[in-house]
């Protein structure tokens, strides 16, 4: 969109401002909600997904920049969500479409986070402000259509709460024990290899805000999912005879998610394979005596390249979908149960743990994808694998 066309549109459209804690000033215009959102701004370089990432609990609490220079061009389609609703406190765009061109498509994006009260902001360089967020680091901001004037929009932000110490686990959870059944998954996702097949198998997957797409990956195996809220006790949580147990993503400091890492601390002890991912690998960490520490401004994007340290796999490296602000510190591995088995070559962080003796594995990045590549699919193999030669073992035992 040329420039004389974004100024046309800021003087046609309602206007809105963005402020940043250390005062900057954005001017834009409005679209979505109309009121004030105060959150932490993070960006997303994702090129594509936007609504995938704004229906991620894992994004709650957050207001998301998207460096994609234009947002809704596919609307908006209810199979694409990764929960029931929008997550994200605010939007921040470059351009945004009214008209989606898209037979799956069921309303607009606008129309989308207006009828879930999520305030959005575009017309704004989210590249420079990425930029900007990548030099002096992931900062609390507000979006607001109603407060226009800039010191009184700051003097809210920076009254906000900071990310760290914010347990938004139990929030975004399950308040509910379900089974997940995915009624819309389609026949040819259903894993066709017979010896791998799930079927039999039950995962209780522990829900710190899980993402959708995990559930159908497990489901797509066949597994019986039953999905448990994230305060559920080791104790319930082996009452279902589970195979395998899952530790989902989710939002927050990982640190502050007290009771999961109990949990999880409590289920080491129960020999199950185990399989984290994201928020679920930084508990099982933590659990495994690691510490976690606040990333500068986090890895939020499709094209996070990580590498495999197994000597069989030859250092590969997969391209990865990742969306963390917090992550695991890889000397506190030095003395635990556990071992790195995959680093981020970005800025050479912890991506994947696996246990030294016991089948319990984790990932720092979004094997489901959803959106993103799916070099890291062959993940949920591995646990069905691990589910499958327990289970082996034990009958044989
Ligand atoms: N909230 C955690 C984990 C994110 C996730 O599970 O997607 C973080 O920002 O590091």
């Amino acid at each position: 969109m040329s420039n004389a066309r974004l100024l046309e549109d800021m003087a046609t459209k309602q206007a809105a401002i963005l402020v940043l804690a250390d005062g900057t000033c954005y001017r834009g215009y409005a679209f979505g909600a109309s009121g004030t959102a105060i959150g932490e701004v993070v960006f997303n370089t994702g090129m594509t997904g936007y609504q995938e990432v704004i229906t991620d609990p894992s994004y709650r609490g957050q207001i998301v920049t998207f460096t994609c220079p234009e947002l809704g061009n596919t609307g908006v389609t209810p199979e694409d969500e990764e929960s029931d609703r929008p997550q994200v406190r605010g939007v921040i765009a470059r351009n945004i479409t009214t008209l989606p061109s898209n037979w799956r498509s069921r309303q607009s994006l606008p129309d989308y986070l207006k009828a879930h009260n999520v305030v959005g902001i575009a017309g704004i360089d989210t590249r420079a402000l990425t930029r900007k967020l990548r030099s002096l680091g992931a900062m609390n901001g507000g979006i607001s259509t109603e407060i226009l004037d800039p010191e009184a929009l700051l003097a809210k932000v920076k009254a906000a709460p900071s990310m760290q110490g914010q347990n938004l686990a139990q929030e975004a959870s399950t308040d509910r024990i379900y089974e997940w059944s995915d009624k819309t998954l389609p026949e040819w996702e259903f894993v066709e290899a017979s010896h791998l097949t799930g079927a039999s198998l039950t995962v209780v997957a522990i829900d710190f805000g899980v993402k959708r797409n995990i559930l159908r990956r497990l489901a797509s195996y066949g597994c019986r999912v039953i999905v448990v809220p994230a305060d559920t006790s080791a104790e319930k949580i082996l009452s279902y005879n589970p195979d395998g147990i899952f530790l989902s993503n989710g939002p927050g400091d990982p640190a502050a998610v007290t009771q999961g890492i109990e949990t999880a601390k409590a289920l080491l002890e129960a020999n199950k394979p185990m399989f984290g991912i994201c928020l679920g690998h930084q508990i099982l960490g933590l659990s495994m005596g690691g510490d976690t520490f606040k990333l500068k401004f986090g890895h939020r994007g499709l094209n996070q390249p990580a590498q495999n340290q197994a000597e069989n796999a030859d250092r590969r490296v997969e391209i990865t979908s990742q969306n963390h602000g917090f992550a695991l510190t890889g000397e506190s591995f030095e003395q635990s149960a556990a071992m790195l088995t995959h680093i981020n070559l970005n800025d050479k962080t912890v991506a994947g743990l696996e246990h030294k003796t016991l089948p319990i594995f984790s990932v720092q990045y979004h094997p489901e994808a959803s959106p993103g590549p799916h070099d890291a699919d062959y993940l949920f193999e591995r646990f069905v694998k691990a589910m499958r030669e327990h289970k082996n073992n034990l009958v044989a035992v």
